[in-house]
């Protein structure tokens, strides 16, 4: 199933990166700036003039803001404020009685339930909104379809409830947008479809983006479809704390309620090294046993300590990547092998998310210092958060595919100074070099289309991502000289063959 969400917007940091109508980001041509507001962006003159029903009011907006800020770092209101803006252009555009502005109100709300720990925000949110909208009287906002202050919490919970990120075709968060029909689907951990924007080969730009609900398994007719509405990598107390907070709920998915005993989102390997796992120990049950061997984790004080200096790490190499990568990048080096030295399993929390970002930035620095050094370290850690999520994440999963993909993509980078002689020890080094390696990238590259063809539609090759990894493979068959029949046939994107009924 696909749609055009009823509004998007992306983040403030992304608005002279991408396109505001279709989405996509800047391209060699660069992108059109709106001459008046001079915040959004556009391909050309056709996503402008789409874009310029909402943005006719938005622009205006906009200017006032920017006028009254008192610093350009807020000198463009938030994604929520200005997706909300167009909530409500869009129900005075379309009409207070129209099917779009109905769904619209149609939404799960809980202003009958917020939790306290929502009342701040959504009270920033609604002064912030009032603002932007440069509503002077509450009466202003009848035209709108608020008739009191309910009506106006409840249009902030409707947003906070079923609000989507706005994904790149690579899942990059670049900002947020509403589809109501998409919002029908409730959550799962362990979700039996996904959502995603693959980018449609095709499409044309007025149909983009394009929200796609794709099945991760074959649904049975009458089945629940259910999505994930946080990451299903977390540890159950994490994303059991962010399903209560923002959508009201806790959550008895299967995963939830009859976890298995070794959570690898929360795992140990064991002691004796038997190759078992055990339970990461907490404040409140200290013991932890190997499932396989029983063995005892005995220093349980130094794994606490190390997976909370984990956490405090991440987060602070988080919200430092983009303003101070070198730092981020600083912490991440130092933090990882804390975390393995404290025996944690690579699909353990932190040091999962850990292993991402460390290679979120040794990636973005690899154009300016590549190295093979540098090189070879982004291909082990590549390697290491997709075995990671390989053992959390079903095949076909987008995050596990794109992980994939990403590992054949840095194996398939040209070596910059590729070791000479022929040193037999080197044959158990990862990653090899040469041949052997560009077998590896075009193995992976293989295995990654296919659960691209899953994770982002068939029909859609896979989506940009899909064709992307399409793309590189039959580069690199040309380089390998393995046009075989049976590799093509995996590459041809036929549909599947249909179940016998
Ligand atoms: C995006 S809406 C989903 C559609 C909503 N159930 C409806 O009928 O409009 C999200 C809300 O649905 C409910 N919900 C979703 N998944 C749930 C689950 N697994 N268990 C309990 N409630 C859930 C929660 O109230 C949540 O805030």
């Amino acid at each position: 199933m696909s749609v055009l969400p009823h509004v998007h917007v992306l983040s403030s940091s992304y608005l002279d990166q991408h396109c505001s109508s279709c989405s996509a980001p800047a391209t060699a041509a660069g992108l059109k700036r709106c001459p008046k507001c001079k915040r959004m962006h556009y391909c050309n003159q056709t996503c402008q003039n789409r874009d310029w029903a909402w943005h006719k009011h938005e622009c205006d907006a906009l200017q006032k803001w920017a006028a009254s800020a008192p610093s350009e770092d807020v000198a463009v209101p938030s994604d929520a404020v200005r997706c909300l803006g167009r909530v409500l252009w869009g129900s005075q555009k379309e009409g207070l009685d129209s099917p779009w502005a109905k769904e619209m109100r149609m939404m799960q709300s809980h202003r009958s339930t917020l939790p306290a720990s929502s009342f701040e925000s959504h009270t920033y949110l609604a002064h912030s909104l009032v603002r932007y909208m440069g509503v002077g009287s509450p009466g202003e906002l009848q035209s709108f379809g608020l008739y009191s202050v309910t009506d106006l919490v409840d249009l902030i919970s409707r947003f906070a409830t079923n609000a989507f990120t706005l994904a790149s075709p690579h899942l990059a968060p670049i900002g947020v947008c509403i589809a109501p029909t998409i919002a029908l689907a409730n959550h799962s951990c362990n979700p039996n479809a996904t959502i995603v924007f693959p980018g449609t080969p095709g499409t044309p730009k007025c149909k983009e983006p394009l929200l796609n609900l794709i099945a991760l398994r074959d649904i049975a007719p009458g089945k629940e479809i259910r999505v994930s509405y946080v990451d299903t990598t977390l540890p159950k107390q994490i994303r059991q704390k962010a399903l209560a907070e923002t959508y009201n709920f806790t959550c008895q998915c299967k995963l939830c309620s009859r976890p298995p005993l070794v959570d690898p989102r929360e795992a140990v390997w064991c002691p004796k090294q038997c190759g078992g796992v055990c339970p990461i120990p907490t404040e409140e049950d200290s013991l932890s046993r190997c499932v396989k061997c029983g063995a005892v984790v005995a220093d349980t004080d130094a794994i606490l300590d190390a997976t909370r200096i984990g956490q405090e790490a991440l987060d602070k190499a988080d919200s430092l990547q983009f303003s101070d990568a070198t730092k981020a990048k600083q912490l991440t080096t130092n933090v990882t092998p804390i975390l393995i030295s404290a025996g944690l399993a690579p699909s353990s929390h932190p040091l999962l998310a850990m292993t991402h970002l460390h290679l979120q930035l040794l990636i973005s620095a690899l154009p300016s210092a590549l190295s093979q050094e540098n090189l070879d370290d982004a291909v082990r850690t590549a390697a290491k958060y997709s075995a990671g999520l390989q053992s959390l994440l079903p095949k076909g999963h987008p995050t596990r595919a794109i992980a994939l993909g990403e590992v054949g993509k840095l194996l398939a980078v040209d070596e910059p100074a590729p070791p000479t002689g022929s040193d037999p020890a080197r044959a158990a080094i990862f990653p090899p070099s040469g041949a052997p390696r560009l077998k590896l990238a075009y193995e992976s590259l293989v295995r990654a289309h296919e659960e691209l063809l899953i994770g982002f539609g068939r029909e859609n090759g896979g989506g940009s991502a899909g064709r992307d990894v399409r793309e590189a493979v039959v580069r690199l068959e040309k380089e390998l000289g393995v046009w075989t029949a049976g590799v093509r046939n995996v590459l041809e994107d036929m549909p599947m063959p249909q179940r016998a009924r």
